[in-house]
């Protein structure tokens, strides 16, 4: 009689199992949610900045994806106050074309960020390009410079890659912990893989970085004990192995098509159902690349202007009868001196040639005087009057 509740009560146990194990339990990382509210707050304080941000593309017109991909970069910049100029090449371009065009946007002020979507047309070197941005526009962290920092997990203020630095916002809006925990990263890109394991092994987790030389079995065996799973390979739906945590944590960085509708690197349906939680193509990770892009841009104009106000300025007046190569003499003399011109006039009156410039003499502050003397001497070789005075002297007398 007695026996008969504990029954009952222990079906009931069994039967509550069973619908939890069968319901969907898994959490879906919420991409699309996250990103959102990443730009809403980076609105306001681009409202209130009144920065005027702009960022450059450059993409191969002819890859279907990029320019989609491009196109939902550049309404998303706009939908928070970033302007976008946009640069399509093809494979009539070759890589001393595009690293002219890098320079150029180096040199324009009114760029503060530029992006170089992959892939370029095969007749261009990518890596080459990456490396000829400026790092302080460097807005989606692939140069040279700034992936060295990551490297060293610097200190120093830098652009992150913005795919794998947007998986970790995601991580962490999720509270994610990371120390002591064991990764697997699938993929080695320069764009994705290599800069992601190094984000994970510089939040202290233990990181495999597996790709397409590895052994089925090492996969297996590393995907069975990983609390993190990155898969970024490129192939449709191809991570779907069984034996996993079920508390593992899957990312999926896959942006692929099939049947027209995009879809991610993992096997959502198969791998879902094993773990605890998982991101979903679309509305993943790739809104995160985005909102990542968005911000470092930000990010890259508000230290172009902090630098700019730090910089060190003077007027370079030229006064003399007008002859050949003097404008040429000048600006040789100046770039020896790593002296940047920022603006200059020139007009002739009655055969008297008069010219002023303002450079950028940050670099030479402290030989401000040597830098006189020598411009000074150079006009008198050419008997013209070069006057060099620093711009505060200016400013001042204006406020006087
Ligand atoms: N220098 C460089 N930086 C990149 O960040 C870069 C690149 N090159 N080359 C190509 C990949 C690809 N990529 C995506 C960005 C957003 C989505 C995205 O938001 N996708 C939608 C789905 C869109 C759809 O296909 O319908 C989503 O996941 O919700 C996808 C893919 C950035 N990439």
């Amino acid at each position: 009689m007695i026996l008969k509740p504990l029954k009952r009560f222990l079906f009931l146990v069994k039967l509550f199992v069973h619908i939890c194990d069968n319901l969907a339990m898994v959490l879906l990382l919420d991409g699309k949610k996250t990103a959102k509210k990443l730009l809403d707050d980076l609105k306001k304080q681009i409202e209130s900045s009144s920065l005027k941000i702009k960022l450059a593309t450059i993409f191969d017109q002819k890859n279907p994806g990029s320019s989609m991909y491009v196109n939902m970069k550049v309404k998303k910049a706009a939908q928070v106050g970033i302007e976008s100029e946009e640069f399509k090449v093809d494979e009539s371009w070759n890589t001393d074309k595009v690293v002219s065009l890098v320079r150029k946007l180096n040199d324009d002020p009114t760029v503060s960020g530029i992006l170089v979507q992959s892939p370029l047309p095969e007749t261009v070197d990518e890596k080459i390009v990456f490396d000829e941005i400026s790092p302080l526009k460097d807005a989606d962290g692939l140069t040279a410079k700034n992936q060295g920092l990551l490297f060293q997990d610097s200190k120093i203020a830098h652009a992150l890659p913005a795919t794998p630095s947007g998986v970790i916002k995601l991580l962490n809006e999720y509270d994610f912990v990371f120390s002591g925990k064991q990764a697997l990263v699938i993929g080695r890109s320069v764009l994705f893989g290599r800069p992601m394991s190094l984000l994970l092994v510089n939040r202290d987790m233990t990181v495999t970085l597996a790709h397409s030389k590895t052994p089925k079995e090492t996969l297996i065996k590393e995907a069975k004990n990983a609390d993190l799973i990155i898969v970024a390979v490129g192939k449709a739906e191809w991570f779907d192995l069984q034996d996993l945590k079920n508390s593992a944590v899957v990312i999926d960085v896959g942006a692929n098509r099939k049947d027209s509708k995009a879809v991610g690197d993992v096997n959502f349906d198969e791998v879902s159902k094993r773990v605890a939680a998982i991101t979903p193509v679309p509305g993943g990770v790739g809104p995160m690349t985005i909102a990542t892009l968005i911000e470092q841009t930000y990010n890259l104009a508000l230290e172009q202007k902090r630098r700019k106000i730090s910089m060190k300025k003077a007027v370079i007046t030229v006064v003399g009868d007008d002859k050949p190569g003097i404008i040429a003499a000048v600006s040789t003399r100046l770039s020896e001196n790593q002296i940047n011109i920022l603006d200059v006039s020139q007009t002739l009156m009655d055969n008297v040639f008069t010219m002023s410039m303002l450079v950028d003499i940050t670099k030479v502050d402290d030989k401000f005087q040597e830098l006189q003397n020598s411009l000074k001497e150079l006009g008198k070789n050419m008997s013209v009057s070069i006057h060099t005075q620093r711009q505060e002297i200016f400013d001042t007398i204006s406020k006087i």
